[in-house]
C-alpha cells in the first residue's frame, strides 16, 4: 500500500502555525528560512501567512473576540495560531484562496492531538468569518495598535502619528543597507534607492539577502537607516578609541570603524559575539571584541567616545517585529529602564574627561528615552548634553530633532522622502567635563 498524499499546502501550514505559535507565547519573529521548508514558493507563502497574522494581530483579536462566543477552549493545542493563520488568509490574502484556508485548517487540526477534536468549531468560525469577510477586511486600523501604547503614542507623536503608524505597520519594512562605499553602479545593482549619507533602501528584491550584489564581497551590511543615524553622531578625530557597547551584531561597529575610530566592541551575549566577529570579517574590518556586562566592565584605560545603544522594549522595530507592541507590559518598560540607568552610569565611567557619550535606544517610549536623558543629567553632574543640530541629520530629517538637540525617529518619518517608513530611534549625545 502506498502512503496516502498530504493535501497540497498543508505541509507549509503546519511549519507557519508552529513558528507562530512560538510567537504568540513570547519568541522574536525570524522569518523561516531555507532549512525550515526548501521549496522557496512554498516558504514565501508561509512567511506572508505569519506576516500578516502579526501585523493584523490586533485586528484578528477583534474578530476572534466575534467569532469565538466561549473564547478561546483551553489546552487547545494550535487551534490558535491556526486559526489566527486560517483568519489571515481568508480575510486579508484572499489571493491565496478561501477554500483552501478552511480545508487546510481543518486538516492541520486533525494532525494535532490536542487539537483534533476542535475540528467542528474551527469550521464553523471560519465559515462565519468568510460570510463577514468584506466587514472584517475594513475594520479601523485603530485596533492594530494596543491601547497602552495607543496613548502614550498620541501623548508623545500626535493624532496624526497613529495612522502613519498603523500603515507603516501594515505595509513592513523595506531593506536598508548602509554601505562602504558609496559606489553609484553597486546602488543601481542593488536597484537601490540613496536615502542619506551611506544609507540606501532596496524596495523590493527577488533573492534573500546573501544572493544579493556585493553581499559577498562584503561592500555593505543591513541596517534600517535609523539605526544609522547614532554612530554618524559621534563626530570625534579619525584615531579617537571609542568602545561599543551593547555592540552585537555589530552595525554600529562597522559604522564606526568605517569613521576611522579605534573600536572595542563589547556585548554580554557570546553568540551575538560570533556573530559580531562573522559580520566584520565579511567587510574586512576589524575591532578588539569583548564579552562581557556593560554594567560592570571596567577598562584599563578610559575612552575618547562611548556608543551606549541600550537593551529596550524595541517597540520602535514594530515593522519588522510587530510582535513586540503585543508582548511588553508597562512593567517590561519599568525593567528595561532601571537596566539602561545602569549602563548609562557604567558608560560613563568609561569615558575620559572631555570624550563623547551616545545613548540610543530602538524604542518610541518616552521613558526609555527622552525621561532618560533627565535622570541622567540629574545623576551624573560631570555629564552635559552636547545638542544634536538639525544640519547634522541628512535625508530631509531636520524635524526629527528637538529644540534641545535630541533625535527621535519614528515609523511615520520618510527618510530621503522615500516611502517605507523608519525604525524609531532616540538618540541623546552628552559631553563630559
Ligand atoms: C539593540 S541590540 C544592539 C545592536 C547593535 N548595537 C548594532 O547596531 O548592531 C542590543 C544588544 O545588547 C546586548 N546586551 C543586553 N544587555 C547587555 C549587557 N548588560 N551588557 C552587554 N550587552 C548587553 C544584547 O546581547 C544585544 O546584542
Amino acid at each position: 500500500m502506498t502512503a496516502k498524499k498530504e493535501p497540497a499546502g498543508l505541509s507549509l501550514r503546519l511549519v507557519a502555525a508552529s513558528r507562530l505559535r512560538a510567537v504568540l507565547s513570547g519568541d522574536n519573529f525570524v522569518a523561516l528560512g531555507a532549512n525550515d521548508i526548501a521549496d522557496s514558493r512554498d516558504r514565501a507563502t508561509a512567511n506572508r501567512l505569519i506576516t500578516m497574522a502579526l501585523r493584523r494581530h490586533g485586528q484578528i483579536n477583534f474578530i476572534m473576540h466575534a467569532l469565538l462566543d466561549k473564547g478561546l477552549p483551553g489546552k487547545s493545542g494550535s487551534f490558535e495560531a491556526v486559526l489566527r493563520l486560517s483568519l489571515a488568509q481568508l480575510v486579508y490574502l484572499p489571493d491565496l484562496g478561501a477554500h483552501s484556508a478552511l480545508f487546510l485548517a481543518v486538516e492541520a487540526l486533525k494532525r494535532d492531538k490536542k487539537a483534533q477534536h476542535l475540528t467542528g468549531l474551527m469550521n464553523a468560525v471560519l465559515r462565519r468569518a468568510q460570510a463577514n469577510s468584506a466587514k472584517y477586511w475594513s475594520l479601523s486600523d485603530d485596533l492594530l495598535i494596543p491601547e497602552t501604547f495607543g496613548d502614550t503614542w498620541v501623548d508623545a507623536y500626535g493624532e496624526a502619528a497613529i495612522p502613519a503608524f498603523t500603515d507603516a505597520l501594515i505595509a513592513g519594512a523595506p531593506l536598508d543597507l548602509t554601505l562602504k562605499d558609496n559606489d553609484p553602479d553597486l546602488i543601481a545593482a542593488l536597484g537601490a534607492v540613496p536615502l542619506m549619507d551611506d544609507s540606501v533602501r532596496v524596495e523590493t528584491r527577488d533573492r534573500p539577502v546573501e544572493g544579493l550584489p556585493g553581499y559577498a564581497e562584503g561592500r555593505w551590511w543591513v541596517q534600517d537607516a535609523a539605526s544609522a543615524l547614532p554612530a554618524r553622531l559621534m563626530g570625534l578625530e579619525k584615531g579617537a578609541r571609542v568602545l561599543d557597547l551593547c555592540a552585537a551584531p555589530g552595525g554600529k561597529t562597522a559604522q564606526l570603524i568605517k569613521a576611522g575610530y579605534q573600536v572595542t566592541a563589547l556585548d554580554a551575549d557570546a553568540k551575538r559575539m560570533e556573530r559580531l566577529k562573522i559580520n566584520l570579517t565579511r567587510l574586512d574590518y576589524e575591532a578588539e571584541t569583548v564579552t562581557a556586562d556593560a554594567a560592570t566592565f571596567a577598562p584599563e584605560s578610559g575612552f575618547d567616545g562611548v556608543l551606549l545603544d541600550a537593551p529596550c522594549s524595541a517597540t520602535g522595530t514594530f515593522r519588522r517585529h510587530p510582535e513586540v507592541i503585543w508582548h511588553r507590559m508597562a512593567s517590561d518598560i519599568a525593567g528595561r529602564v532601571s537596566v539602561q540607568r545602569a549602563l548609562l552610569i557604567n558608560a560613563f565611567r568609561c569615558l575620559n574627561q572631555g570624550g563623547v557619550l551616545l545613548y540610543c535606544v530602538c524604542s518610541l517610549e518616552p521613558e526609555e528615552g527622552e525621561a532618560q536623558v533627565e535622570w541622567a543629567l540629574q545623576h551624573l553632574p560631570d555629564l552635559k548634553l552636547l545638542p544634536i543640530g538639525p544640519d547634522e541629520i541628512g535625508g530631509d530629517l531636520a524635524g526629527a530633532v528637538s529644540p534641545d538637540g535630541l533625535l527621535r525617529t519614528h515609523p511615520g518619518m520618510a527618510p530621503g522622502r522615500q516611502p517605507g517608513g523608519m525604525d524609531g530611534f532616540f538618540v541623546a549625545r552628552f559631553g563630559r567635563h
